[in-house]
């Protein structure tokens, strides 16, 4: 882990925290060839790397629905109960982002403009399931997408393996509302639903978050299907100062490294002295972390950073665009920091406000750019499921108030055929 004041980071130290993500590239030829045999071979490709990848000796990929009910049955009522209060959050949350359907204004009399906003038809959320289960990204998902009103949601996610998919994560989908659901993971099951298999359709979108094989070959397959944005492993992006806790503050940093060796986590402050607690605070509690052996690899590409003052902290954050960006300093400074935001993909108040409150059940959604990608993407919301056309009512008074507009500009583009378009209307 780096730990140094921020003016003394070196050029290599500062380009590999500021272009992570380059994992991306390194497994650039393995997903190319994974794209190509499954466009090729459809299926019986997507059964053999099920083997390969998952060791899942399948016969079929669609989960059936006495799969889905049997797997409803084991679960412990009171993780359902759970499962569906993150679920309600979610869907008020997701539904008051739902834009107006359709809007009209009339600024020139006799002209009459409006925009109407339609959901995708057929969209595909991709599960991770690979070093942890994610029910909870079903929910982010398949859940927003029905809220967006969204005729058909497929989940692709990787199969255990025993050959069953988790049961919270089939609970989920039945919560959500997903129509089908396949047990495929990585590149292979982003190729599934961007190329269509004899079991798979294909779909108009992809979204969902995954590790870098999952995430390249989102960015690769763009031809056949629009995706959300590129969700890689997961960041998370602290500015503190002593108002915060260092157990807090190193429990959070640990929350989003254990999620991947490619996962990278930052606390900037202008406090030698948190910086110092919390360093320690990390080295104690990895000690005993369950899965230490993600984090011990994801702080290798992580860092506490000391700046001079808060300035420093944000001008940093807003370089870095964090995934997930913590702000846990003296409440009256709060806003000072939220108004300089320019890149985060989420943003978390407070020292109660840590990530995975949103990572589950506060309501926001959980799936959000990372490496860097914040610069010119939102995280995931029901804006992504839907599309919208404009719409036009012209009276001949209208048509009469842009008639001179029109044709001047049109024969000034030399495009003579559009001018008499309008001409024609007013010929006696
Ligand atoms: N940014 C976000 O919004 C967000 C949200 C949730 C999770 N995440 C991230 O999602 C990721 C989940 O990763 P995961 O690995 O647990 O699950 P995953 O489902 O993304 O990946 C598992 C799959 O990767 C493929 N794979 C593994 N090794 C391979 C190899 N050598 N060659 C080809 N394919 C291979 C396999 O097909 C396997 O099924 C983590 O990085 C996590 O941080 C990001
Ligand atoms: N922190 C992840 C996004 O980077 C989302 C998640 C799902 N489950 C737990 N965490
Ligand atoms: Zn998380």
């Amino acid at each position: 882990m780096i730990c140094k004041k921020i003016t003394e980071l070196s050029g290599s130290e500062s380009d590999q925290l500021l272009s992570r993500g380059k994992g991306l590239t390194d497994v650039g030829s393995a997903v190319d060839a994974i794209l190509e045999n499954v466009q090729k071979n459809g299926d019986q490709a997507i059964l053999a790397y099920a083997k390969q990848f998952d060791k899942a000796e399948l016969s079929t990929l669609e989960v059936t629905p006495d799969e889905v009910e049997e797997a409803i049955a084991s679960l412990d009522s009171n993780l359902l109960k759970h499962l569906r209060q993150a679920a309600e959050n979610i869907r008020r949350f997701h539904a008051a982002q739902l834009p107006k359907e359709i809007w009209y204004i009339e600024d020139t009399p006799g002209i009459v403009l409006g925009q109407k906003t339609i959901p995708l038809e057929r969209v595909g959320c991709y599960v991770p399931g690979g070093r942890a289960s994610y029910p909870s990204t079903v929910l982010m998902t398949a859940l927003p997408a029905k809220v967006a009103g969204v005729s058909e949601v497929i989940v692709c996610t990787p199969p255990r393996a025993d050959g069953t998919v988790h049961p919270l994560t089939l609970a989920a989908c039945k919560i959500a509302g997903a129509d089908k659901v396949f047990k495929t993971g990585g590149a292979q099951a982003i190729a599934g639903m961007a190329y269509g298999t004899k079991s798979i359709p294909s779909v108009d979108k992809i979204v969902g978050p995954g590790n870098v094989f999952v995430t390249y070959a989102k960015m690769k397959i763009r031809d056949y299907a629009e995706i959300d944005f590129p969700a890689g492993p997961s960041e998370v992006l602290i500015i503190a100062d002593d108002f915060a806790n260092p157990k807090m503050t190193a429990a959070d940093i640990l929350a989003q490294a254990e999620h991947d060796p490619n996962s990278v986590s930052i606390l900037v402050t202008p406090s030698e002295k948190l910086a110092k607690a919390v360093l320690e605070e990390i080295e104690k509690q990895s000690e005993t972390a369950q899965r230490k052996e993600i984090i011990e690899a994801s702080l290798k590409n992580s860092a506490v950073l000391i700046a001079e003052n808060m300035q420093e902290c944000i001008d940093f954050s807003n370089k870095f665009g964090p995934e997930h960006l913590q702000i846990m300093t003296d409440p009256e400074v709060e806003d000072t920091v939220l108004n300089q935001i320019q890149n985060a993909g989420s943003v978390f108040i407070g020292n109660y406000a840590p990530v995975p409150a949103g990572d589950y059940a506060s309501g926001t959604n959980h799936v959000l750019p990372t490496s860097g990608y914040v610069r010119m993407y939102s995280g995931l919301n029901t804006a992504h499921f839907l599309k919208s056309f404009t719409i036009q009512r012209i009276s001949k008074e209208g048509l009469s108030e842009i008639k001179d507009a029109v044709i001047d500009l049109a024969e000034t583009e030399g495009l003579f055929e559009h001018a008499e378009a309008i001409r024609k209307r007013f010929e006696e």
